[in-house]
């Protein structure tokens, strides 16, 4: 097996065609969005239970030390070891119960023995807990035959979480190991960011509701479905789905509209340079700012990003992959800005090729690829379709992510390293 090359930066195609002179680069583009999409600041209150999805608005800090006391790791007999002289075997009296939940009374000393259960308070004077496997019991006392170790089996009061420590901080997702962590630390409520609102404009005059019967020219509708799915997480409130017709007065009046409820108004479709894509000029007519026009990708290249009074659009292609695709790069980026997390390149990997690809530089083409499975390294081995078709998603199901092929690259051999996105959701 032979690596080739590494590969991290998606070229710019600026050795392209004048036409592409005006493309940006990926990375670029993102750049973009986080410099203009602030965090919004509304925030509301939610308890652990309520918060799975959600954006931390503000640190999370321990309200006590955890766990709150010293208590045992282990049900057995809480001893003094101080109190074992010599080599033993030594005999205690048992002279406690602990159960958890209830707080020990009476301190252990000399050669006695409180039974403990795990989880129960520590009493004064026991530096350790010994398992009652290791234990024989008789009656009310018990003997120890190996010296314990001081601490063995105690769980430390604070060993987790200190009093007034930030377990988390602002923009950190919660998923059940930070809900874990914010519970341990005794929130009761939770600062959190307010859902995004989102509207989805998908725009075309062939464009039907998947399913129904259309006429000889029309098409079924992938993208609302695929973009209602996509947008289907705790962090957002999808406020408004709508189809648009190919009418720049139409499209000025929905966009209008849509952008006054709205954080984030996505479009699909219309965004290219046809007679028949109204979507720029009725932005224009509205007088929306643009922050970008055009990447250079492969597929995706006409997808653009503006502001439209206090909604920010993202305008997506009409080609399904496309949307798809642009989505996953540029789309999740805008959540994650408006939302205070940070938008990165931390998820990209690297991924070996399965096969030779000879393709058309120009732009950085995402492939959809399948992880399928490890070389003899342990590196991931990526397979794919010989070619990308913004207008296909029937092959889509099988794949976990996005291969970055570099934009002046024509061809690569099986076993280069590139880098992997894998498709993530919101
Ligand atoms: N002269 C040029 N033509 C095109 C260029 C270009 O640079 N110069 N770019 C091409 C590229 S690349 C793309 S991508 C497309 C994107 O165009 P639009 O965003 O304006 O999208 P439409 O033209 O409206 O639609 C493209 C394609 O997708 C189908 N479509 C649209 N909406 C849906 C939907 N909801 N569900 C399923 N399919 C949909 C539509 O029927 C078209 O076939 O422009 C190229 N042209
Ligand atoms: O950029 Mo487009 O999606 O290639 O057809």
């Amino acid at each position: 097996m032979n690596v080739v090359q590494k590969i991290t930066a998606p070229g710019c195609g600026c050795d392209a065609p004048e036409h592409m002179k005006s493309l940006i680069t990926i990375d670029e583009a993102l750049s973009r969005i986080a410099d203009n999409a602030a965090p919004i600041q509304a925030t509301e209150q939610v308890a652990p239970g309520d918060a799975h999805g959600r954006i931390l608005a503000g640190p999370v800090r321990s309200r006590a030390m955890t766990p709150p006391f010293d208590n045992a790791a282990m049900d057995g007999y809480a001893v003094d070891t101080t109190a074992l002289s010599g080599a033993g075997p030594w005999t205690l009296s048992v002279s406690a119960r602990v159960p958890a939940g209830q707080f020990p009374n009476l301190p252990v000393t000399g050669l006695s023995a409180a039974w403990i259960f795990t989880g129960a308070p520590v009493p004064a004077g026991a530096d350790a807990v010994m398992m009652q496997e290791e234990v024989q019991r008789t009656g009310a006392t018990i003997r120890i035959d190996r010296r314990p170790s001081p601490g063995q089996n105690i769980r430390r009061a604070g060993s987790d979480m200190a009093a007034g420590e930030i377990v988390l901080d602002a923009g950190q997702r919660l998923g059940p190991r930070e809900i874990a962590a914010c519970a341990a630390a005794g929130a009761a409520a939770i600062d959190v960011v307010r859902p995004l609102r989102v509207g989805l404009l998908v725009t075309g005059n062939e464009v039907r509701q998947s399913g129904s019967d259309h006429d000889r020219a029309q098409i079924w509708d992938v993208n609302t479905p695929m973009l209602s799915a996509a947008l289907a997480g705790p962090c957002v409130d999808v406020v408004s789905v709508e189809l648009g017709a190919d009418n720049r007065n139409n499209l000025r009046r929905q966009l209008a509209k849509m952008s006054e409820r709205t954080d984030i108004v996505i479009t699909t479709g219309g965004v290219s340079v046809g007679e028949e894509d109204h979507v720029k000029p009725a932005l224009g007519e509205l007088g929306a700012e643009t922050f970008f026009s055009g990447v250079a990708i492969k597929p995706g290249k006409p997808v653009s990003f503006g502001r439209l009074g206090s909604a920010f659009w993202l305008g997506l292609p009409g080609n399904p992959l496309a949307a798809f695709v642009t989505w996953q790069l540029f789309g999740t980026a805008l959540v994650r800005a408006l939302t205070g997390q940070p938008i990165g390149k931390h998820s990209r990997r690297h991924v070996i090729t399965a096969h030779t690809i000879r393709r058309k530089p120009g732009r950085c083409e995402l492939r959809p690829a399948t992880i399928a499975g490890f070389d003899d390294l342990g590196r991931e081995v990526a397979t794919f379709e010989p070619a990308t078709h913004s207008g296909r998603v029937g092959r889509l199901p099988q794949a976990d992510g996005l291969l970055f092929l570099p934009a002046d690259i024509d061809e690569l051999p099986e076993d280069a390293l590139v880098e992997f996105l894998p498709f993530c959701d919101l």
